[in-house]
């Protein structure tokens, strides 16, 4: 997947789009603990109520109806976390306007209004300090680590990004600080054994899920301890797995393609429901990530997490597919790209949304002693009805005592220790997350990505944090909680 050129963007660049001054609050639920996830429930900025202070005749920018993201995110609702995984308690009360299936775009007719809420801020805060050294530009080159078979099979069909630092090539060769890769006897049998597993009812989705309907509650058929606090009694029963073949499904349409491989919308032919079908060509990508998507994606289970409904293997072994509930609301990449198009923003509300499924999803991983290791807006998907969806499990780690010490993900989105060469910890994902929402809320990258990517390395490690600013020329002031929300991410 390439990464498009991010030079600097501005609303003040962009005629039409109003000021807005918004004030919200920040619930604050018990003490901080020194968890990046927990910092996040316990900072969660609170859209409850908000109000924009600035009338269209404030500023003279103002010429017309606003288009303002109206994305169709239903309303929390409770989602088991198992094993005792940090609930993030993002305290949401969204306006019926953005629940059910309203459009993705509206034109309205003033700034979004957004009410006052009282602030309950905790005086705490957090800041990640960039380290002091940074990686080499050859440690970024790919997507690597320790536990891969090495370039021989990692392939280069992603190829890697220079400036944009996609690290999506598909080898895993070893960082230089990683042990030497241990090649495992035949990766083809442990590609076969994980769909087989798929295949026996590990898998276990329903697939009226496929409506479009999000899993209020994921059903599960996973006994392992992070699943324990789910009743396995109050889960619908499990339908009995379904054989995918390419004979009985229709191609509709390409939905994107990465570095892991090429996505199609595809109709199963026997009751029509529509799937998403990830080809990965096990030539060109390391085996080990193959498995490890295909083991991570059939055991999660969880509403912020793509769901899978099974997996198979072309005759010739040379492409494993793998089924995914369809997510038609696109990736927040493709999100971004159009409202850029329009000229719209993403709004205070709509932002929180999405930071709250990202972080539901990255706490049930968490739960699941998993780490994502490659969140950008390109694996963030959105479903019919607005949920969230993590996908994208390539490059996903096992968290060993917190720490996965491989060198994988996306180079603009890592955090510092990441480019500096140190350990990958959950807090990694939680500042991909906070740079993620950065683009998306200000229409730009937060660093500059189209310099070297030695010079993206320097920047990431040795600046600031990058923090949520408001523009007063285009008269666009975030509320103090959503600017502590980016901060403590
Ligand atoms: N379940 C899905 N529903 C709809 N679109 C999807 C789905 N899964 C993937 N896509 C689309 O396909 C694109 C690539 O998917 P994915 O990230 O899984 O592939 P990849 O090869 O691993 O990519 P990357 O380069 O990020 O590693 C996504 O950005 C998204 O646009």
């Amino acid at each position: 997947m390439s990464v498009r050129p991010m030079g600097p963007r501005s609303r003040s660049d962009r005629p039409g789009v109003p000021p807005l001054s918004l004030t919200g609050s920040l619930s604050t639920l018990g003490a901080p603990i020194p968890d990046p996830l927990a910092t996040a429930q316990q900072h969660p900025p609170n859209f409850s109520s908000a109000h924009s202070s600035i009338s269209p005749s404030d500023t003279p920018r103002f010429v017309g109806p606003i288009p303002t993201l109206n994305t169709p995110i239903p309303p929390l609702r409770p989602v088991p976390i198992g094993g005792g995984a940090p609930r993030l308690g993002l305290k949401l009360n969204i306006s019926s306007k953005m629940a059910g299936n309203a459009p993705l775009f509206t034109q309205v007719a003033g700034p979004p209004h957004i009410e006052d809420a009282s602030t309950t801020m905790s005086p705490e805060e957090r800041t990640i300090r960039p380290h002091e050294t940074y990686a080499s530009p050859s440690q970024t080159s790919a997507r690597s680590g320790s536990e891969g078979l090495g370039t021989s099979e990692g392939g280069s069909a992603g190829g890697s990004r220079s400036a944009g630092g996609d690290m999506n090539g598909n080898g895993y060769a070893g960082a230089s600080s990683a042990p030497a890769p241990v090649p495992a006897p035949d990766p083809m049998e442990d590609i076969r054994a994980a769909i087989g597993k798929m295949s026996t009812g590990s898998q276990s989705a329903s697939a009226s899920q496929l409506d479009g309907r999000p899993a209020v509650t994921p059903p599960t058929n996973d006994r392992s301890p992070a699943s324990d606090s789910t009743s396995s009694s109050s889960l619908p029963p499990l339908p009995p797995p379904k054989d995918f073949s390419d004979d009985v499904l229709e191609e509709l349409s390409r939905l994107g393609e990465g570095a892991g491989g090429a996505v199609h919308k595809v109709r199963d032919k026997r009751d029509d429901k529509i799937y998403a079908r990830k080809t990965i060509t096990t030539r060109e990508v390391a085996m080990r990530q193959v498995v490890r998507e295909l083991n991570i994606i059939s055991t999660t289970q969880h509403v912020n997490i793509v769901q899978c409904f099974g997996a198979y293997m072309s005759p010739s072994s040379s492409e494993v597919k793998i089924m995914m509930e369809y997510c038609d609301g696109g990736s927040l990449e493709a999100i971004g790209k159009k409202l850029k198009e329009v000229g719209a923003v993403v709004g205070e509300r709509t932002a929180c949304r999405i930071a709250e499924g990202v972080l539901q999803g990255l706490a049930y991983l968490h739960s699941k002693k998993t780490i994502h290791r490659d969140i950008k807006p390109s694996n963030i998907l959105v479903s019919r009805d607005g949920v969230i969806k993590l996908c994208d499990f390539g490059v996903s780690g096992e968290l060993v005592e917190s720490i996965v010490g491989t060198f994988t993900g996306t180079l603009i989105y890592m955090a510092p220790e990441r480019v500096s060469g140190g350990k990958y910890t959950v807090r990694c994902d939680v500042w991909s997350t906070g740079i993620t929402l950065l683009e998306l809320v200000q229409n730009r990258f937060p660093f500059p990505s189209d310099v070297p990517t030695f010079e993206v390395i320097l920047t990431i490690s040795k600046s600031e944090p990058p923090k949520l600013e408001d523009d007063p020329n285009a008269g666009v002031k975030w509320s103090d909680e959503m600017k502590d929300f980016i901060k403590q991410a």
